[in-house]
């Protein structure tokens, strides 16, 4: 029998792929040794693992592909991005990622079709990041060029696409960009070393809190990371956003509430916190990685002639079917 499709398809030439590659509805055997792999990781990290998963864990550490060095190199980055950081990093408690989630639940920002959020965020300039010279519109169509040239589904485009609209924020009621961009962590919990400049949570009043600052503060193991407060900023603001207006799959929304949570995805702290769910969305925010991050160097995208094509995988991802509205139309709530 044919696999149930991810989500309705709306009505539209080109119904999306639901072959969800890495994270296939019909898995391949590599996907399988991925998850197989991520399973053994959070095992061995949990105290839990059998000797079977100890022996791929290990094999996969000595597998594992050497770094693309010449990307985030915070040791040698400008003064901007440590200063960004440090203020990041002091300013993100418990009780202002409480704030955030409460405002941004009872209020619409402003209503705007998803190209013209595109359009709006071109000013903004990132000052977390140490690699990127491009604009941000420039950044989107490169990550979602990067996605369709390797042949992935049409949604995981979409999500090349938008996945730092979020960033819209700053533009809204951000206190700065600390609220807004750089890596994410979780809050509640004991800040891990292998966050970058770990040193600089000192000042943040949370390391001095008798609960948040226990390793796992007001978590308990393998409560699964959905459950778990990540520092608030662009990745968990478009993550509701999409989750409530969209028609993306499971593995689409984990790429976009993630894709910052580097200390997870790339050097497999927290993992205590995981659960069986986690492993799979662990993979799904690992391929997605690479086009977020090694797309940076590859040529400037030309936005008119792209943008055709990605309004109809707009149309579907965004289609909206209570109003029969066609995705690229609809004025989301931001
Ligand atoms: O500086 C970058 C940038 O803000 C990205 O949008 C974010 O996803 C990364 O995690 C961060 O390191
Ligand atoms: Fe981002
Ligand atoms: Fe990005």
């Amino acid at each position: 029998m044919a696999p149930a499709p991810i989500f309705e398809q709306p009505n539209v030439a080109e119904p999306f792929n639901t072959h969800r590659d890495g994270l296939a509805l019909e898995a391949t055997s590599d996907d399988i040794d991925q998850v197989n792999v991520l399973k053994a990781a959070m095992r061995v990290k949990q105290g839990t693992a059998t000797q079977e998963e100890k022996d791929i864990y290990e094999k996969s550490q000595f597998d594992a592909e050497k770094d693309k060095t010449q990307f985030r190199q915070y040791e040698d980055a400008c003064d901007r991005v440590k200063n960004f950081y440090r203020e990041q990093h002091e300013k993100q408690t418990v009780a202002y990622n409480l704030k955030a989630r409460n405002n941004f639940r009872f209020k619409t920002r402003a209503e705007m079709t998803i190209w013209e959020a595109i359009e709006k965020l071109n000013t903004l300039i990132d000052e977390s990041d140490p690699d990127t010279s491009l604009s941000q519109i420039e950044h989107l169509l490169q990550s979602a060029e990067a996605i369709r040239r390797d042949g992935k589904p049409r949604w995981m485009q979409v999500v090349g696409l938008i996945h730092d609209l979020g960033k819209l924020l700053f533009f809204f009621d951000a206190q700065g960009q600390w609220d807004v961009v750089g890596d994410t962590f979780p809050v509640g919990c004991a800040f891990d070393e292998k966050i970058i400049y770990p040193g600089t949570f000192k000042n943040n009043p949370d390391s001095n809190d008798p609960i948040y600052s226990t390793k796992y503060g007001i978590y308990t193991p393998g409560c699964g990371i959905d459950n778990v407060m990540l520092s608030w900023g662009h990745d968990e603001y478009l993550y509701h956003l999409c989750k409530d207006q969209s028609n993306l799959p499971e593995e689409a929304l984990a790429m976009i509430r993630y894709h910052s949570f580097y200390p997870w995805h790339k050097e497999e702290a927290y993992f205590w916190m995981m659960n069986e769910k986690d492993v799979k969305m662990l993979a799904a925010v690992r391929a997605f990685n690479p086009y977020d991050l090694y797309s940076k160097s590859d040529e400037v995208p030309k936005v008119e002639e792209l943008r055709p094509y990605y309004e109809e995988l707009l149309d579907e991802a965004f289609f909206d079917h209570e109003n029969g509205i066609r995705g690229r139309d609809r004025k989301l709530r931001w």
